[in-house]
């Protein structure tokens, strides 16, 4: 397929809420880098949702900018405001909203620029979900439904991809496939996407880019990634399997969107999955990514 360029998002946004303290302003300036993921979390009420409907154009505030790649898609002092039809942006919520009248391939095709794109092929391969191509939603799970839904908005190659907690309902391990399912799918289409969760160590793992957004205030935080930035020979990570194997136990650990495999001499027995650890890589470990 032809992939396009992703460009960097800059959002400047100040819009009056009601708050359930009180009347106070969503006040907010970042960049969403090209192609980046960035994680978005803070408390209930916090403003996370209006502002992925401002990003959507489907909530104007009050003053503010959004500038994707050269593009001028909201600058209120000018009077631009581009309706949301026209700022191709992909969109996941909690509940996948699919056309229950549809299978899951129709579900993709309507969604594509065109029925015959191979997108819709290579998206229903990358997401498992070829063999239930001919379903109707109704007889799909939770997560299934959730992965149609994902797979449908990157069907029309959007420009932004903004996902409301689209795996909260969903139990913790079919949670984390889907997580792992978005990372692929992100590092394939590249997408600059913006992904809200109340899971902040999910977000810290998945994210090039972490926001803690409270009381309408937007915090940049340090994600696990940057860890590597700064000293190469320490990561921060989460264990998601071992294994013990001639001798030497193989850890499988999550590093920002990369799966990787550390083989040390190690006593399993003192570690889980789903332990938060730091790694530090000497000599001694053999380092290799996953598929
Ligand atoms: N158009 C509006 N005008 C005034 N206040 C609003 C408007 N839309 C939302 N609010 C208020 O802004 C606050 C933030 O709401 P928002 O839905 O963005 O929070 P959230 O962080 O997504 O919450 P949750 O995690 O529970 O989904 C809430 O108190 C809400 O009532």
């Amino acid at each position: 397929m032809g992939d396009i360029l992703m460009p960097t998002i800059r959002l400047h946004a100040r819009m009056n809420l009601l708050f359930a303290s009180g009347p106070a302003p969503l006040d907010v300036d970042f960049t969403l880098k090209a192609g980046s993921l960035t994680g978005l979390y803070g408390p209930s009420g916090s403003g996370k949702t209006t502002l992925l409907r401002i990003l959507a154009g489907l909530t104007g505030p009050e003053t503010g900018i959004i500038q994707v790649g050269d593009q001028i898609w909201l600058d209120t002092s000018r009077r631009i405001n581009v309706p949301t039809q026209q700022r191709n942006v992909g969109m996941v919520f909690q509940d996948a909203a699919l056309f229950p009248n549809m299978t899951v391939r129709e579900n993709v095709q309507y969604a594509a620029e065109n029925r015959r794109d191979p997108i819709v092929d290579e998206l229903l391969e990358l997401a498992g979900l070829m063999n239930l191509a001919g379903r109707k939603p109704a007889s799909l799970s939770g997560g299934q439904r959730q992965r149609v839904a994902l797979i449908r908005a990157l069907a029309r190659r959007p420009r932004m991809l903004l996902l409301d907690e689209p795996f909260s309902a969903l139990d913790v391990e079919t949670r984390e496939q889907l997580l792992a399912e978005l990372v692929r799918l992100h590092q394939r289409f590249g997408t600059t996407t913006v992904l809200v969760s109340h899971h902040q160590e999910e977000i810290q793992r998945v994210a090039d880019q972490v926001i803690r957004l409270e009381q309408g205030k937007a915090y940049l935080v340090e994600p696990a990634l940057s860890a590597r930035k700064k000293d190469p020979l320490s990561v921060h990570g989460v264990i998601t399997a071992l294994r013990t194997e001639a001798g030497l136990a193989q850890i499988q650990i999550q590093v920002g969107n990369e799966r990787i495999t550390l083989e040390v001499p190690l006593n399993t027995s003192e570690w889980q999955p789903g332990q938060p650890v730091m790694v530090s890589i000497t000599s001694a470990a053999q380092v290799r990514k996953m598929d």
